[in-house]
């Protein structure tokens, strides 16, 4: 059974693309919004971001089948109290959040007797606010839901054809293991970009205008990663900090054997290494993982 009222609590990238990927593919259901900045629910509402976009979010929530919070981890929990007196019997609360664990244990605190399923839909770019949403950003991309021991398997369900119907590739996860693949699929990597951008432009030798200039192919690929929301990515780094921390030890000393070929001139091990990266590479591409953000050619609705 499809939601007839889903209200979404966040008005960035992910919650503006949720409005606009419901009213692309849902269009029997009416969606309302909510952000806590007054100046982002201003502008959903000059871009007609959902149906209604209410001052408090008391008239947001109210009557709403599905509550999708799409606010910074940290912020979750706030996001959760703020919704409950004010949630209809029956309701289902789900979230997009980029780390699991944390965010189940904090909203299963704040939203007691209310059935809570998480997800995380694993598509995103660089960018934030209310103007960066696009209905395609789920298009073919995988939405990990991670239902909580004992939850209700037809809640399970419903929550897994919300985000088939928005157009994405939906499976199950425990959260912990959720959180231990993603720390080292995404997690990880926008670590390693926040650092090598860092450290390129603090380097004396080298100026900034230098940097810009001659910022092509891979170090510009980073750029795009270093240059995602800096409160977003403080909460997912704090969220998830165990698992983050296991994979930047092993990343830490796979990066030393590199260096110790380079030093050795052990050209068949950093030949090895590289042949089978770019194998994964080519995988990747194969399974269809292709990216639905606009600059990559699909359609910006
Ligand atoms: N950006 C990505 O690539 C991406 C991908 C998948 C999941 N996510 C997750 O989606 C969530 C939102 O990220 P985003 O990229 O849309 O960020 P965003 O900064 O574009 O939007 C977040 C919005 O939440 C609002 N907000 C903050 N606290 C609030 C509260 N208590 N109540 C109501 N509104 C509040 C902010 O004002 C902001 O407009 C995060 O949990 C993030 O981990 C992000
Ligand atoms: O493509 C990007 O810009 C992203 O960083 C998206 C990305 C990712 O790492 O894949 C970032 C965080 C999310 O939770 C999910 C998707």
């Amino acid at each position: 059974m499809s939601f007839a009222r889903v209200a979404v609590i966040g008005l960035g990238l992910l919650g503006g693309s949720v409005a606009r990927a419901v009213h692309a593919h849902l269009p029997d259901a009416m969606t309302t919004g909510f952000d806590a900045d007054p100046a982002v629910r201003e502008r959903a509402r000059e871009i007609g971001l959902a149906n209604f976009v209410p001052e408090t979010v008391a008239e947001a929530v109210t009557g709403a089948d599905l509550v999708v919070l799409c606010v910074p981890v940290g912020a979750m929990a706030t996001a959760g109290a703020a919704i409950l007196p004010h949630l209809a019997p029956g309701v289902i609360v789900t979230d997009v959040g980029s780390s699991k664990a944390s965010v189940a244990k904090a909203l299963a605190e704040v939203l007691p007797g209310i059935s809570v399923i998480p997800a995380h839909p694993v598509a995103g770019t660089e960018q934030s606010g209310p103007d960066a949403g696009f209905a395609a950003l789920f298009r073919n991309r995988w939405c990990i839901v991670t239902p909580p021991a004992g939850a209700d398997e037809a809640e399970v369900a419903r929550v897994m054809a919300f985000w088939e119907a928005l157009g994405a590739r939906v499976e199950t996860m425990d959260a912990e293991h959720h959180d231990r693949v993603l720390a080292v699929t995404s997690h990880l990597p926008h670590l390693i970009a926040y650092t090598i951008v860092g450290t390129a432009s603090d380097l004396e030798e080298v100026t900034q205008s230098e940097v810009i200039k001659y910022s092509a192919g891979g170090f510009r690929d980073f750029t795009r990663i270093a240059a995602s929301d800096p409160t977003m990515w403080r909460d997912v780094f704090l969220s998830n900090r165990e698992a983050v921390l296991e994979m930047l030890q092993r990343f830490s000393e796979d990066l030393t054997e590199l260096q110790k070929a380079i030093r050795k001139g052990d050209g068949a091990m950093l030949f090895d290494t590289f042949t089978r990266t770019r194998a994964i590479r080519r995988s990747i591409i194969e399974m269809g993982q292709d990216d639905a953000r606009p600059d990559f050619g699909r359609s910006h609705t």
